[in-house]
């Protein structure tokens, strides 16, 4: 996965938003960290996985990778706000053989999130973005539909700041 070429997309979608709404060298971190939980919980809202008591399928795979992507987004931009796109990106396994449910990965990368944001250390970042792909792979979400659905949204995301979101 291209990870510089989404770091780079994402510095400049996050400079025109912080622009936009006058917000440039705010610290954005604690409104960012509570973003991506909001977006883990839509994505676990749009797969069901924990909705024992419903018999309803999950949402369309479309669905799923754009709020996938918004998480992606979001942990982009974490990055940046720690300048850990700067430093090496570690190797990140994407993880083929991926074990455990959705439901018990969802409860992990929620715990990661919350633990980088208490340490806001890079290994605690990268853990983090690591166990989210771990679900993408539970999921069977490939890189290729990360990069593609990343870059779909992206573009949507400077549509509706165009239009006055
Ligand atoms: O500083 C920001 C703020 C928002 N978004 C993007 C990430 C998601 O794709 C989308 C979330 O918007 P909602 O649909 O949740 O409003 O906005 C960013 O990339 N950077």
């Amino acid at each position: 996965m291209n990870f510089n070429k989404l770091f780079l997309m994402q510095e400049e979608l996050d400079s025109h938003i912080e622009e936009k709404h006058g917000l440039a060298g705010e610290d954005l971190f604690g409104r960012k960290v509570l973003a991506l939980l909001v977006e883990l919980g839509e994505l676990a809202n749009e797969t069901r996985c924990f909705k024992f008591w419903s018999v309803k399928p999950a949402s369309g795979k479309d669905i799923i990778l754009e709020e996938f992507v918004d998480g992606i987004h979001f942990m982009l931009s974490l990055g940046l706000e720690c300048s850990y796109e700067k430093g090496s990106v570690p190797q990140l396994a994407f993880a083929a053989e991926a074990e455990g449910t959705a439901n018990s990965q969802f409860l992990k990368v929620y715990e990661s999130v919350l633990a980088f944001q208490a340490s806001r250390e890079e290994k605690e970042y990268w853990d983090m973005f690591a166990g989210y792909l771990t679900l993408a792979s539970i999921m069977g979400i490939s890189e290729e539909e990360i990069q593609q659905a990343y870059c779909r949204k992206n573009e949507i995301n400077y549509e509706r700041q165009q239009k006055g979101y």
